[in-house]
């Protein structure tokens, strides 16, 4: 396992982030181009009521592509336990669909299985925001989640199961509002065994 790795050192380890900028991002230029847009709107950005909009945009959109403590993945040795089904679910997190750039909530189960070592539980949460920060596809992100977990873990043993409700898809487009869409991926033993790949999906689905 990882043990207290610097924070960027570790994210960066989950290899490239596609659609990530790569460095912060002009908030001023951003701001610019948002009054621009108001304009094409046929919005006038100086209107009482949208001064100051173009600069809020701009801070939201830093904020939301550098989500606050994308943190180091501590571990803790824990020598009792061993082969131990860890689930934490309930995570739930904003992302940007990257077709229609419309919000999508995502809720995030995510397990190993411990063996000496313990993952700080937290760090699930930080990890899944880090990846939802970004213009994303819920299926690369169930990915990249559980990928940045297998590095942590430093074996395949790995789950990942996400629930998504596409604003894309409720808001505008086809209008179904209780559509929901559901990615899993099962890694090491949640692929090869089928007791523990049920305990997962089991324990993922209930609230
Ligand atoms: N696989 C996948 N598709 C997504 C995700 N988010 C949005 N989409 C889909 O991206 C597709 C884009 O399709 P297009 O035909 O190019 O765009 P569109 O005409 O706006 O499509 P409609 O949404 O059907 O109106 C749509 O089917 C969306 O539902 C995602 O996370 N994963
Ligand atoms: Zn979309």
């Amino acid at each position: 396992m990882t043990t207290s790795a610097s924070p960027t050192a570790a994210l960066n380890a989950a290899g490239p982030a596609p659609g990530r900028p790569v460095a912060a991002i002009d908030t001023g230029r951003v701001a610019d181009l948002i009054a621009q847009l108001l304009v094409e709107l046929g919005e006038d950005p100086t209107r009482e009521g949208l001064i100051g909009t173009p600069d809020r945009v701009a801070a939201w959109w830093s904020a939301f592509l550098s989500p606050a403590g994308a943190a180091t993945a501590t571990c803790f040795t824990e020598t009792l336990v061993s082969d131990q089904l860890v689930i934490v679910g309930g995570m739930s997190v904003w992302s940007l669909c990257e077709h229609h750039m419309l919000p999508m909530n995502l809720q995030v189960t995510a397990a190993y299985v411990a063996d000496g070592e313990v993952v700080g539980l937290s760090k699930f949460g930080r990890i899944a925001q880090h990846f939802a920060g970004r213009l994303q596809v819920q299926e690369r992100f169930t990915r990249q989640v559980a990928d940045y977990l297998t590095g942590v873990i430093g074996r395949e043993d790995v789950a990942v199961a996400v629930q998504g409700v596409h604003l894309c898809m409720s808001m505008r487009g086809v209008r179904m509002e209780a559509a929901h869409t559901t990615t899993v991926h099962t890694g090491g033993r949640f692929g090869s065994d089928p007791v523990l790949s049920q305990q997962f999906l089991t324990l993922a689905a209930s609230p």
